[in-house]
């Protein structure tokens, strides 16, 4: 698609994430909850006295592909129906139909001053040779905007999110016509490394994400269910 100003910025993320999707979790990630098919890992890392801990989340969801889950953590106007941690969510630049920049007001995390966060928000898909459905993914990545002024008390935060989904059909029916939602399944690794942007503390930080990642990509997980089970399959 066209270029634009951040064009080279979102390669080099996209592209950053796509090499450590396969890292494995063995070394220096501890297993913090493991929820079905749902397994939570967590890396330890605090810089002066702040806690950056990265979050990286496996999750298979039966019934729906790769493309309808990032379609419905894209796009904006399905946001504030399964985020329940905004106090409001917005688009504030359209860089291209893949490319928007949201701006976005967290719920304050007690006793932590009120967290806001202005970050481009990217989704593509891609085939490998190897297999035949495309992989999806979405990227939400930090940048500083003319229309997101920092302004106090709110504390800005610094975020890499990205969701990688790949689509898995079980016994594939000879005619791919013939596909019913019971024959797919989406297995997504979930990265977030957030820097809170100012000092929480560390046990109250960690606590709030132990029990808030899972939460909202459960939330999220039904809710695309939910939408999707009387619809055709977007491939
Ligand atoms: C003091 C920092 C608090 C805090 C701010 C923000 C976020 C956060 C940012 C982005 C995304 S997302 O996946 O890109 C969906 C778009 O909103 C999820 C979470 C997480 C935390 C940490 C507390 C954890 C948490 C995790 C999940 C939901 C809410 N809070």
């Amino acid at each position: 698609g066209e270029k634009h100003r951040l064009s080279a910025e979102i390669e080099r993320i996209v592209q950053g994430h796509l090499k450590y999707k396969y890292e494995d979790v063995s070394d220096g990630w501890d297993l913090i909850h493991q929820e079905g098919e749902m397994k939570v890992y967590r890396r330890e890392v605090e810089e002066n006295g702040l806690v950056l801990d990265p979050m990286k989340i496996f999750h298979t969801i039966k019934g729906v592909t790769g493309h309808e889950i990032c379609h419905y953590f894209w796009e904006f106007q399905y946001r504030m129906e399964w985020e329940t941690t905004l106090d409001s969510t917005k688009i504030i630049e359209v860089l291209d139909p893949q490319t928007v920049v949201f701006y976005q007001v967290h719920k304050r995390v007690w006793p932590a001053a009120q967290r806001d966060s202005c970050f481009w928000s990217h989704i593509r898909s891609f085939t490998s040779s190897d297999e035949d459905q495309p992989t999806w993914l979405v990227v939400n990545y930090t940048t500083s905007h003319l229309l997101a002024p920092i302004k106090s008390p709110q504390v800005r935060i610094v975020a890499n999110v990205a969701l990688i989904c790949e689509t898995v059909i079980n016994e594939p029916p000879l005619n791919p016509k013939d596909i019913k939602r019971e024959n797919i399944e989406c297995k997504l690794t979930y990265v977030a490394f957030v820097n809170p942007g100012g000092w929480v503390p560390s046990a109250a930080l960690r606590s709030v994400a132990k029990r808030e990642y899972p939460r909202f990509l459960k939330r999220f997980s039904s809710y695309v269910l939910e939408q999707t089970r009387d619809k055709p399959i977007l491939f």
